[in-house]
């Protein structure tokens, strides 16, 4: 047997130690992620905590205190040497689109392409229009489109030097949920479609989940847990991605082994072993989909909340003072408020953590 069997990890692109900031000082401290080719990678996370730190960094706006940044294997960044954005192959995508409002969308579209052709260049634009399905607009100007639309042809403009990777800065946090949600699928759809690596960057869980196929949670400037959405929402790393991710809260508990735990909402059994002694005093998540309804269950909290969301309804329940949690029930259940509702605990996923 030798070595060569053992392959190193393709990575499209590496960010090894990183911390960098403003001034003196570092706001973002020991960032370590990898991203492979065509993947799309997130930076998810409340405000303030460097999401958008770490992006200049990658498109080279902002020169790196400790560590190394490699896209293709070669060194992009390095304290003291920041390759210029222009010479990156990095294309970016903002927040306000950044149209140019004189242009028209084809224009817009083609701006990058200096090096091209007048003929090159039309059917490279004609085909990236094409992509984001705004072929009919390409004589427009921006502001006779709609928000959606125009993030499509900053799409599209970014698109059209060939990039290695896209970086997106919060792209559709100016438009409505609904809209999000479909553009969010759409840019997916596009890149997977070009085989083009991206990391957005939201502070929006299901975007980051929707779209992104691997998803570095940050708080205070450095990454809580970088790893696939599923196992972000079931098997969270700490507790702040355990509470930052998805709906839920804690609820005191005491171990009765490696995968046991009592509580008030009674006896709790997962698929995951913990290194406990018993009668360690834990916190258990509880995800509203923990909770099931069920007419022969002996424990019967009280409901203290109701918020009505068309088709199903959350509830928040009460055991005592110290135990609450919240579930999710199809909105035919209807209970009021003060209610004693018989409900059951049935989570495959138990996430505990050592009371501190
Ligand atoms: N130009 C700047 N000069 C000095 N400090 C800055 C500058 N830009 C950001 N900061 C600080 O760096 C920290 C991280 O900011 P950053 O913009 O990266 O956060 P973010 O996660 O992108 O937040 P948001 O979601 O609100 O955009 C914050 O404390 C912020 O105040």
């Amino acid at each position: 047997m030798t070595d060569s069997l053992v392959q190193p990890a393709d990575w499209l692109l590496e960010v090894n130690n990183l911390s960098c900031g403003y001034g003196d000082g570092s706001v973002v401290r020991n960032v370590n992620f990898a991203l492979s080719h065509g993947d799309i990678g997130c930076l998810l996370g409340p405000s303030g905590c460097g999401k958008s730190t770490i992006l200049r960094a990658l498109a080279g706006f902002l020169p790196i205190n400790t560590g190394e940044i490699c896209l293709q294997s070669s060194s992009i960044s390095l304290p003291g040497r920041t390759l210029a954005p222009e010479k990156r192959r990095i294309g970016m995508v903002f927040q306000d689109y950044a149209l140019f409002p004189h242009l028209t969308i084809a224009e817009n579209v083609g701006f990058g392409l200096r090096r091209e052709d007048r003929e090159a260049k039309h059917q490279k634009v004609t085909e990236l229009l094409k992509v984001v399905h705004l072929q009919d607009l390409a004589d427009n100007y921006p502001h006779e489109l709609s928000g959606g639309q125009q993030q499509r042809v900053a799409l599209a403009r970014a698109l059209a030097p060939e990039p290695t990777l896209i970086l997106l800065d919060e792209p559709f946090s100016n438009l409505d949920a609904d809209l999000r949600r479909r553009l969010s699928l759409d840019v997916r759809e596009i890149l997977k479609t070009l085989g083009i690596s991206a990391i957005l960057v939201t502070h929006d869980q299901q975007e980051a989940f929707a779209m992104c196929d691997q998803v570095a949670v940050l708080k205070d400037g450095g990454i809580q847990q970088w790893d696939v959405p599923y196992n972000l929402y079931h098997e969270p790393a700490n507790r702040f991605v355990a509470g930052f991710v998805g709906q839920g809260g804690f609820v005191p508990g005491k171990a009765l082994g490696p995968d046991t735990i009592e509580s008030e909402l009674g006896v709790i059994r997962g698929n995951r072993a913990y290194p406990w002694q018993p009668g360690t005093l834990v916190d258990v998540l509880i995800r509203p989909d923990d909770i099931v309804y069920d007419a022969s269950s002996e424990l019967k909290p009280k409901v203290v909340e109701k918020t009505f969301a068309g088709t199903s309804t959350l509830y928040r329940f009460r055991c005592s003072e110290d135990t609450e949690f919240e579930a999710l029930f199809r909105s035919h259940l209807d209970f009021h408020l003060g209610e004693h509702v018989p409900v059951r605990v049935e989570a495959d996923h138990l996430i505990a953590f050592e009371r501190t």
